[in-house]
């Protein structure tokens, strides 16, 4: 338990500060970069109906102009200008993101992106950043570079790989320009191919204008008149999920299957409904194979539970899962990512009823998180591994299943730096992650071995009680 009040403010100072980027960091990584070899990136050819006919372009890309970056005659203005008479017959249109939100992330911002015409500036829509410098020669030096390469990284570190793990980042001065392709493939290692100063600025814009979506792959699902992508809020396993809106103009959180459908989700949602903390849904059938919900919610992390006095909201939840269980469904799946909050923080939300089960069912295929699993479901797939092995195993899921998770998962939110170490335990291996539960969490943590035993007996009035102190 937190009692000391000025180590928390302490500790939320911490949690809510970014790791600064100074330009030294911007130079040595552009300088990283420019080491390597430039390559010549693949564009569609440059058709010649395509034009972008405009007196201005002559003025900014001529050898004599020195713009400077901003200001009513700097090169940003007079690009927002030649935006005006740019093509409007591809897919992809320029925007000036000066008063739009950023498309990389809260600290950083682009002076241009490319994104999907018509549709609203956010990294789904986006398929390249271009940031203007001014005409002194030195557009694409380290410092410019490592800016570029940051932009496409923080962009790319907001969407999962399997969505999109590629971007353009391209900077220019109008007179020459630098193209940079920036990836960030699910290992983690980021691949940076850097073109030589192209001349002619207008014909490469042209031509990044002319790919199409599915070669950057900028492309949003097909949801049907009666939906909106507004944004993207997380990914599962098995899906993505989206923000949108409805033609009533509610915000919704849409999940879209990859590899299943989602009509047992649906089915437990719709069994659910009403029960506080359960979302709602805003279609009770599926749209174009999408569950389409309310609210649209925010990741439960240690500050939001200090912010918002969560630990108050933690009865309510465990009489979610009662009435959930008295209804005759367990979750079996509850753990730190499937559990969220509202805007204004006084709800604690379990989202994902896909890997909900009747109670009472002898034996299900056994679903859901392992590091997050009671020790008896745990203990029963080591047995069923055992005694059949090389077939999926099936497990008899309780209540109280469900209630040693949210225990467990209680304790992954106030003990961050634990968490790293369970979910680092391979999967795989069952008897080490019981052992870690056993000997490095609950072992001389009293008061968590408390909440731990409520859960194992199904006495859900402890369960609230002990969690609620624990996350005071
Ligand atoms: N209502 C919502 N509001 C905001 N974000 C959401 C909402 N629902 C889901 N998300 C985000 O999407 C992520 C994936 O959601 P969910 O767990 O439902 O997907 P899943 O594919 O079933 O996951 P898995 O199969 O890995 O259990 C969540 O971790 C969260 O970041």
């Amino acid at each position: 338990m937190f009692r000391n009040d000025d180590f928390k403010a302490e500790l939320l100072a911490l949690i809510g500060t970014p790791p600064p980027l100074t330009t030294t960091t911007l130079r040595e990584v552009g300088e990283h970069v420019k080491k390597q070899a430039r390559v010549e990136l693949p564009l569609p050819p440059l058709a010649a109906s395509l034009t972008w006919n405009d007196p201005l372009w002559d003025e900014v890309a001529a050898p004599e102009s020195h713009l400077l970056e901003a200001g009513e005659q700097g090169l940003q203005s007079k690009f927002c200008r030649l935006l005006n008479s740019a093509p409007s017959s591809m897919s992809f249109e320029f925007h000036d993101v000066h008063t739009a939100p950023s498309v990389c992330g809260n600290d950083l911002k682009p002076d241009t992106v490319m994104k999907l015409r018509g549709k609203p500036v956010c990294p789904l829509t986006t398929a390249a950043i271009l940031d203007l410098k001014r005409q002194d020669g030195a557009y694409d030096n380290e410092k410019n570079v490592g800016q570029a390469v940051t932009y496409g990284r923080t962009f790319l570190q907001q969407l999962p790989s399997s969505l999109r793990n590629t971007v353009y980042v391209a900077l220019t001065d109008l007179q020459r320009i630098t193209l940079m392709r920036v990836s960030l493939p699910a290992n983690g290692q980021l691949e940076v191919a850097m073109s030589t100063q192209l001349a002619d600025v207008k014909s490469i814009l042209l031509q990044l204008l002319s790919c199409t979506p599915a070669s950057l792959r900028v492309q949003l699902p097909d949801l049907g008149p009666s939906l909106k992508i507004t944004g993207f809020l997380g990914h599962g396993a098995t899906s993505h999920v989206f923000q949108g809106t409805t033609s009533n103009g509610d915000e919704v959180a849409i999940k879209v299957p990859l590899a299943r459908t989602l009509d047992h989700e649906l089915e437990m949602l719709l069994a659910l409904r009403g029960l506080i903390g359960v979302p709602s849904l805003a279609f009770d059938t599926l749209v174009k194979g999408a569950i389409v919900s309310t609210p649209v919610l925010q990741p439960l992390t240690l500050a939001a539970i200090w912010r918002g006095r969560l630990h108050l909201a933690v009865p309510a939840l465990v009489s979610t899962f009662k009435e959930a269980h008295n209804l005759g469904f367990v979750n079996r799946d509850v753990r730190l990512s499937n559990l969220m909050t509202d805007t204004t923080a006084s709800v604690l939300w379990p989202i994902d009823w896909g890997s909900a089960t009747r109670v009472g069912l002898q034996q299900a295929p056994f679903e859901g998180t392992v590091h997050y699993a009671s020790k008896a479901i745990l203990e029963q797939v080591i047995l069923e591994q055992l005694l059949q092995p090389g077939q999926h195993p099936s497990v008899r899921a309780t209540p109280a299943d469900d209630l040693e998770s949210l225990v467990c998962t209680a304790f992954c939110v106030t003990h961050p730096d634990m968490q790293v170490e369970l979910e680092k335990l391979p999967k795989h291996q069952l008897g080490d992650i019981v052992s870690w539960w056993q000997h490095t969490a609950w072992a001389s943590r009293p008061a968590w071995t408390e909440a731990l035993q409520a859960a194992r007996d199904l006495d859900y009035t402890g369960v609230g009680v002990q969690l609620q102190r624990l996350l005071e």
